[in-house]
């Protein structure tokens, strides 16, 4: 069975105060890491200072975006030689907010993940479609394509310990939840495109995760579904309350 994986994106929340709060409220309340994954993906400006308090428990943490070159005269970008030094352990690419935008290219993506392998960074690649493409029934053909172009270049092994999450635009932060049956839907169709470019057994191990208005409520729902390992969520984790809430429920799942 997958080990469940729950990352909070914090997006453009929290001050510093605020983020420190989070922390020490949840910090003693994680469940095991042999249950379930548990990370939150805050600025690259905090990260630092939160991965050293929590260098001895199961909250694990990750960046929302990098470049994928080393260093270099990037004005404003983060690198993931400079995320692994801090040692960040998660970094989300191809976040639809960062498609939309900032213009980020499924190419782009693939270069990201290439160097998040490179140093020891998990990506969370995240796909999904919109609601016009929903309404044309082009939804896993819009997916697949993604997820080809992220995956390109890497072998089964690399692939194995990849994190995909499946995040249709029109359910983030619209409190409109795709219902449990269709994210499985989705979710296994992108399980069948790793299993035609790898094998089965790297389609098995691959985690992935549903996103889009998940909370407390439907999380439980969601997570009884063969293909979805996990969840990225954005406003439910911005509570401790509600982010302890997602984390127990995944680890009784
Ligand atoms: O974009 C998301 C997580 O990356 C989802 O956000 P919400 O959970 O706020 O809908």
């Amino acid at each position: 069975m997958r080990k469940p994986i729950i990352a909070g994106n914090w997006k453009m929340y929290k001050t510093w105060d605020e983020a420190i709060q989070f922390v020490e409220e949840v910090a003693d309340k994680i469940p095991s890491n042999d249950k379930v994954d548990a990370v939150i993906c805050a600025t690259a400006l905090y990260l630092p200072t939160l991965v050293q308090m929590q260098a001895e428990s199961d909250l694990a943490f990750g960046a929302q975006n990098m470049h994928y070159e080393n260093e270099g005269a990037f004005t404003g970008e983060v690198s993931p030689t400079q995320l692994e030094s801090v040692g960040v352990d998660y970094v989300v690419l191809g976040h639809s907010e960062r498609r939309e935008y900032y213009n980020e290219t499924d190419e782009a993506i693939n270069k990201k993940v290439a160097a998040a392998l490179a140093h020891n960074i998990v990506p969370i690649i995240c796909c999904g479609e919109t609601l016009e493409e929903r309404e044309a029934g082009t939804t896993e053909q819009k997916v697949a394509g993604q997820i080809k172009a992220a995956l390109a270049g890497f072998d089964a092994e690399q692939v194995a310990h990849m994190v995909i999450a499946y995040e249709p635009i029109w359910a983030i932060g619209t409190g409109k939840t795709a219902t449990a049956d269709d994210a499985n839907q989705v979710c296994g169709a992108i399980r069948a495109v790793i299993a035609e470019l790898y094998s089965a057994e790297t389609a098995e191990a691959v985690r992935i995760q549903y996103g889009g208005s998940v909370k407390p409520e439907n999380i439980e729902e969601l997570l009884t579904k063969e293909h979805i390992d996990g969840a990225l969520v954005g406003g439910a984790s911005l509570e401790p309350a509600s982010y302890l809430k997602l984390l127990e429920a995944a680890a009784n799942a």
